[in-house]
């Protein structure tokens, strides 16, 4: 009698990606995945299938595809307007950072073409990122706002990043990042620009629109006291934080952050063994940007023996940003993060999966295993290795999410 609604997946080669697995990436050969409303039933290998779940309504051959978990970008400021390539070509042709914030440029000339763009017009521009993203594989991701700078702004950069996952079917788990730049008409004043920044979170929580809290962390950004009064008034509110710390100096972000229980840490080339400590100590991820550093050529990578030594959870996310990683290509990333910040493959997958759900506080999903989403995808590849090795193909099959066929 069949099994309705039950769906079986056979003939896969499937890495679970799960914590102690036998074998690295959890891979099994000869595998199956057994899926009832949207969940996994069942995993293993194809010879070990009960018997109750081989009568399945619907079997598709995956014709000996590597399955991995549903991929997942857990940093990214997707939503903004227009670009900044004219910068790009004023600095390859002399210009100094300098004389390009003086004329008005980086982060705040992101912000002026935001604030100009309608809802519409900013739901648009992203969706291509967005698209971009999910054609390789990525079925969750989280997306900040900090281009808009003002309630009414960063309200509607939250809002076209949560209209962005209801219209492509992914999950979004949404960011709020007043606390990225001063702007204008704050000009000189930082202290009432973060007094403004408190003050916006209590709306913004009311209206649904933030999952978790970020600061940029940074000379050229806030200091430590400055991040620690948002983050005080996101524990008011019982919002989960996560820091951009530690990208161009030692400013004792990841330690402040790790303090108040941060979901993540991220950037971290300037990582130091204390706050690498603390984060070990708080369960705070290490979220890897090698889009950032490849773009601005840094020199400095992250402390990835120091994380590996305090067990920090590492995870790679592509930054996607129009200033310093104009990027979406997470497969980029898996390249990236082997090449330029030397993990292994499997660390380099785990933290496109398990590690970067960890980082946005879902349990659900990022590992294939009984009762966990079936999100997932079927590669053209036999071994894992294959997605952090090739630069610029895309063996992206077929994507399912919640064990529907994308
Ligand atoms: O240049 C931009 O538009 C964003 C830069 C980006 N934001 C941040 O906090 N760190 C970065 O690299
Ligand atoms: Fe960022």
């Amino acid at each position: 009698m069949r099994t309705e609604g039950l769906q079986l997946w056979t003939n896969a080669r499937v890495a679970t990606l799960a914590v102690g697995a036998a074998t690295p990436y959890g891979l099994i050969e000869d595998g199956a995945l057994a899926v009832q409303d949207g969940r996994i039933a069942w995993v293993g290998a194809r010879k070990e299938l009960p018997l109750a779940l081989d009568d399945a309504a619907v079997e598709h051959d995956a014709q000996g595809a590597l399955v991995t978990p549903g991929l997942i970008d857990c940093h990214t400021h997707l939503v903004y307007g227009g670009d900044r390539a004219a910068e790009f070509e004023a600095r390859l042709n002399g210009a100094s950072y300098e004389e390009i914030a003086r004329a008005g440029g980086g982060i705040l000339a992101t912000v002026r073409a935001t604030r100009a763009a309608d809802e519409e017009s900013l739901f648009a521009q992203s969706r291509r990122r967005l698209r971009a993203l999910c054609d390789e594989g990525v079925t969750t991701i989280e997306i900040k706002s900090g281009y808009g700078l003002s309630l009414a702004e960063e309200a509607k950069c939250l809002r076209v990043a949560r209209r962005l996952g209801a219209s492509e079917g992914v999950t979004v788990r949404t960011t709020f990042l007043g606390a990225h730049a001063v702007p204008p008409e704050f000009d000189g004043r930082p202290e009432d620009y973060v007094d403004a920044v408190c003050r916006m979170l209590p709306a913004l929580h009311a209206q649904g629109l933030a999952d978790a809290v970020d600061a940029f962390c940074e000379r050229i950004g806030f200091s430590a006291a400055q991040t620690r009064r948002v983050f005080d008034a996101a524990q008011a509110l019982d919002l989960p934080v996560k820091l951009h710390a530690e990208q161009l100096s030692d400013s004792q972000g990841a330690a402040l952050a790790a303090s108040f229980g941060a979901l993540s840490c991220d950037h971290l080339e300037w990582l130091s063994d204390t706050g690498a400590r603390a984060m070990g100590q708080a369960g705070s991820v290490a979220v890897l940007l090698p889009g950032a550093f490849y773009f601005l050529r840094e020199t400095r990578v992250p402390p990835i023996a120091l994380l590996r030594e305090h067990r920090v959870p590492m995870a790679l996310a592509t930054d996607c940003n129009p200033g310093t990683s104009p990027c979406t290509s997470l497969l980029l990333m898996l390249n990236m993060g082997c090449t330029l910040f030397r993990l292994t493959p499997e660390e380099a997958l785990a933290g496109v999966t398990r590690n970067a759900a960890r980082a946005l506080a879902l349990d659900d999903r990022g590992v294939l295993a009984p009762g966990l989403r079936a999100d997932f995808v079927l590669w053209d590849a036999r071994h894992p290795a294959e997605l952090c090795y090739a630069v610029g193909f895309n063996p992206r099959r077929t994507t399912v999410i919640e064990g529907r066929i994308a």
